[in-house]
């Protein structure tokens, strides 16, 4: 039986040509949406690019051409919209229901952001960080399931700020929380662009940064900088990127693209998590 890395030079491979037409054929449909709020087009749509970008391809998505490029960053723009608007109406949703947190697993995504968590979390303690004390989430969300699920299931005992640049997705991850005292004690939101922040990034031993937070590439840059300067030394930065085809659905950060810091890992998922990994740390003195 081939070996599990042969097998993988065996799996067909979508021709990059071929995914790039039916990504602009989706992204054309998605264009001509009327709203991006959830209906039944508009998940059938976004699931058909999310099964698409998710297949084994070859494509170098630095090599696209310009034209196809620019589809992608509008195509970015697209999803994290769509996205936002799904978990402002399931996050409404629960919110009104008793017990909202024993509901989470309701939420379409729910099962690739507990993978996506562990993926993290492995990666996370693999480099030394295992309970850590204080823990800044950038990008939380109105379903703010990464902190939700690390706090339920990796960081029993780690204090969860979640940064978001809109108060109406604070107010309701606020409603959330609020059904559970234990629970709300260690979960705070504010509300601000990460921008803003600056000395209260010293605090974290451990800096999220959500793969919406700067969608297009020079503004994630310029994030990416501003929480190098202002973190602490010695301080975990676990951004969140995109590889491949994937790449058509979130921006992606390199090793290049974080000067200053030391890369400790990075990670490119190859089953349903759509998010690749990438931890870096500030050292303790500046080279
Ligand atoms: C839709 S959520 C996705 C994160 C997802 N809930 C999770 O748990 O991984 C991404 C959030 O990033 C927020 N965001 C985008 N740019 C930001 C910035 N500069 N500062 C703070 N929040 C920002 C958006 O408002 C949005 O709510």
């Amino acid at each position: 039986m081939a070996s599990l890395q042969n097998q993988s030079n065996f799996e067909t491979k979508i021709p990059a040509e071929i995914l790039i037409a039916r990504v602009i054929q989706i992204h054309d449909r998605i264009s001509k949406l009327e709203s991006l709020r959830p209906s039944k087009q508009v998940n059938t749509l976004f699931t058909h690019l999310v099964k698409l970008c998710t297949l084994p391809s070859n494509i170098d998505i630095k090599a696209i051409p310009q034209d196809v490029q620019a589809m992608r960053e509008n195509l970015i723009l697209l999803c994290g919209h769509a996205e936002g608007l799904l978990e402002l109406e399931f996050a409404t949703f629960i919110s009104k229901i008793p017990r909202p947190l024993n509901n989470l697993d309701l939420f379409p995504y729910y099962n690739n952001y507990v993978e996506l968590a562990r993926l993290e979390y492995r990666i996370l303690s693999n480099n030394g960080v295992v309970q850590p004390k204080k823990v800044a989430f950038v990008g939380s969300g109105p379903m703010p399931l990464t902190s939700f699920v690390m706090a339920t299931h990796h960081m029993k005992s780690t204090h969860f700020d979640n940064y978001d640049i809109d108060e109406v997705a604070n107010d309701v991850a606020r409603l959330i929380v609020a059904s559970d005292n234990e629970f709300e004690k260690r979960m705070k939101f504010v509300t601000s662009d990460i921008m803003e922040v600056k000395e209260k990034l010293m605090e974290y031993d451990c800096i999220f940064l959500a793969a919406l937070v700067g969608m297009r590439k020079d503004r994630k840059l310029k994030i990416i900088e501003h929480v190098r300067k202002h973190m602490k030394a010695g301080g975990f930065l676990l951004v969140r990127s995109a590889n491949g085809a994937r790449a058509f659905l979130y921006p992606e950060v390199d090793e290049v693209d974080l000067p200053g810091f030391e890369v400790l890992s990075v990670f490119h998922p190859t089953n349903e998590v759509i998010n690749s990994v990438v931890l870096a740390r500030k050292p303790f003195f500046d080279n």
